[in-house]
């Protein structure tokens, strides 16, 4: 990200690859986590909020539950058989708490579950927008894999502490509340030896809370890498084949694959003595207070009845701790999982929109660089300072050694990026004050891969105009000559690209493509010419489809064809961001330059 003084900004997502941060980091990341969680609760206040109502109401109906047994055993019991009055109603009002507890947390859990769903729904639309929103030097940064694992394992994650448990561990923890309380009123001392058992309770809390939170932020940055190794294998394949590379790459995959098994089991190892532990501090408590209030019971000090309740209080007290140890893990992993969103979704476009648009009413198409200067992050200055003024209608080849800078002016014409000095101006506008819509409906950008989406040809061309007709659709294709091929696949324009059948080859891809751009119709195209070799028939039919695209409209096109050179009207010799030659390719053959003798290299390559 650059600042204005063209700068690295350290970005939000950064830290996604690291484990452990520093306190200052670490408290920032988790404020960013909590106000994402508030932003994304806040819709729903007035549904949490009957949410709670519900859960408080089952929870204090079920503690009634104990008192009212030790009310059974020290008052009703001793008035049989002579009066049944009390426990009849003892039993009835038992009967009406159970019915309160069942139906309040009945209904909890399923308003708890809808408000889940739907904050996982907006979290996913969130995180798909951001994606696309950020630009093009983001995700030259950030890999696809590891947007990917945000969109997947990381969403899961949170899906799975939603799903799987947050709403009954909110239960949970409000009865051991309610537990607690009803327990000091009905016998404060066993309410002590409750609170007792809380202090070991609460320093191994803090010993899992310290060393597991290292351990899931490990576990979901390897689980991370994972998947942006395999994603990098797989969308390489070719070259990974080709190359032999698969041995080192599965060699490379392992390695990554036994660190994710070894921060699992670090987990694991945490895990096997903080839920034991728990368990273990609990049984005793319930010891304690069997022993303290038997003594008392036998000293008269005690009823019996509330002996028998203060044990259900302390046994059900500790009997949740272990699904909440069980949850704490479904927690750490989702709160490292939702750091690491929030961390995406707090990232800005570097390019950013104009807060007062200028429109271009009348679009020439007049390219004009002054003194543009450019540099990737920290790296290297890759142009120095640019003056280049293209005028409207002409068609410009950019030539040039590879990493001359080519393909990073095609970028700043077309904002992909912005330069770090100096301006990029379309009929005299500032490029940074044109209205991305507007912009990109006036420099459109053909690349390399010519990607195809899945989808028919039709739709494939279209994406160059979505509102454009059938009859419109394929006049593109034929300026372009794309039509005879397409009416010779399955089923013509309706045919599925990417699916049996619909295989199109790299010069039809390439077809395919100027006719999407021959439909967008942009007054200045910016053109990243396919390397890959074509045959001569093919190459003769991609050309003539540029030439009818080049037709009318001004033209920057990164030329790596004798053939395309020879339609410009002007070549550009890029080195180290500068240029070199000027000129059309005529006086530049004769001027005996560097282009001359790329020129006679091409020529010499065709015989
Ligand atoms: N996304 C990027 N991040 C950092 N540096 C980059 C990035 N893209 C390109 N560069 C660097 O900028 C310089 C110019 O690259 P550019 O792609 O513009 O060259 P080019 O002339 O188009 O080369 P080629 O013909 O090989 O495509 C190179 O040194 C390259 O390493």
């Amino acid at each position: 990200m650059s600042a204005p003084d063209g700068r690295r900004r350290p970005t939000n997502a950064e830290h996604d690859d690291e484990t452990s941060l520093d306190r200052a980091t670490s408290r920032a990341v988790r404020r960013r986590s909590i106000a994402l969680l508030g932003d994304l609760l806040r819709p729903h206040a007035r549904i949490l909020a009957w949410a709670a109502v519900l859960v408080t109401a089952s929870s204090a109906a079920q503690v009634a539950g104990p008192w009212l047994v030790s009310l059974a055993i020290d008052k009703a019991l001793p008035a049989l058989p002579g009066d049944v009055g009390p426990l009849a109603a003892i039993g009835g009002a038992y009967l009406a708490a159970a019915v309160v507890a069942g139906v309040a947390i009945g209904a909890y859990r399923r308003v708890a579950a809808r408000i889940a769903q739907n904050v996982l729904l907006d979290l996913r639309r969130r995180v798909f927008r951001q994606t696309q929103r950020l630009s093009l030097e983001f995700h030259e940064s950030y890999t696809s894999g590891r947007i990917i694992s945000r969109q997947t394992s990381d969403l899961e994650a949170l899906r799975e502490l939603l799903d799987g448990g947050l709403v009954g561990v909110i239960a949970s923890v409000l009865v051991m509340t309610f537990t607690a309380v009803g327990l000091t009123i009905l016998d404060p001392l066993s309410g002590l030896v409750l609170m007792t058992g809380l202090v070991p309770a609460w320093f191994l809390l803090r010993w899992f809370r310290k060393h597991s939170q290292v351990a899931y932020r490990e576990q979901r940055t390897w689980s991370a890498r994972l998947i942006v190794k395999f994603v990098e294998t797989m969308t390489g394949i070719r070259a990974v084949q080709a190359f032999n590379r698969e041995a080192t790459t599965e060699r490379d995959y392992d390695r990554i694959g036994s660190a994710y098994r070894d921060a699992n089991l670090r987990i694991f190892g945490i895990n096997g003595r903080f839920a034991p532990g728990l368990l273990l501090i609990g049984n005793v408590t319930v010891v304690v207070a069997l022993a303290a209030g038997g003594w008392r019971v036998l000293e008269g000090t005690l009823a019996v009845g509330v002996l028998v309740a203060v044990l259900l209080y302390v046994k059900r007290f500790f009997a949740p701790i272990q699904q909440i140890a069980m949850f704490y893990n479904a927690f750490q992993s989702a709160a490292a999982a939702l750091e690491k969103v929030s961390g995406l979704l707090a990232e800005e476009p570097t390019v950013v929109e104009p807060a007062e648009p200028v429109d271009l009413p009348a679009p020439r198409g007049e390219l004009r660089l002054e003194h543009v200067r450019f540099a990737y992050g920290d790296g290297p200055v890759v142009l120095p300072g640019l003056d280049l003024t293209i005028p409207a209608g002409q068609t410009v080849a950019l030539v040039g050694t590879t990493g001359a800078g080519k393909s990073t002016i095609a970028k700043l014409v077309t904002r992909f990026y912005d330069a770090t000095g100096g301006r990029v101006l379309v009929d005299g506008v500032d490029i940074r004050d044109i209205a991305s819509p507007v912009l990109r409906r006036n420099v459109v950008m053909v690349t390399q891969e010519s990607y195809l989406f899945s989808g028919s040809v039709a739709e494939n061309i279209a994406l160059g105009r979505p509102d454009a007709t059938r009859e419109e659709i394929e006049a593109a294709a034929r300026a372009v000559g794309a039509h005879g091929f397409v009416e010779n696949l399955p089923d013509g324009y309706d045919t599925e690209v990417n699916k049996r059948g619909g295989r199109v080859s790299a010069g039809q891809r390439q077809l395919l493509s100027f006719a999407r751009a021959f439909l967008a119709d942009p007054t200045v195209l910016v053109l990243d010419e396919a390397t890959s070799s074509l045959d001569l028939p093919g190459e003769r039919l991609v050309q003539r489809g540029l030439q009818s695209l080049l037709a009318d409209r001004t033209a920057i096109i990164i030329a790596h064809r004798l053939s395309t050179v020879e339609i410009a009207d002007r070549v550009l010799v890029l080195e180290h961001g500068e240029v070199v030659e000027d000129g059309s390719p005529d006086e530049l053959v004769d001027r005996g330059g560097r282009f001359a003798a790329l020129n006679a290299a091409w020529q010499d390559s065709l015989v």
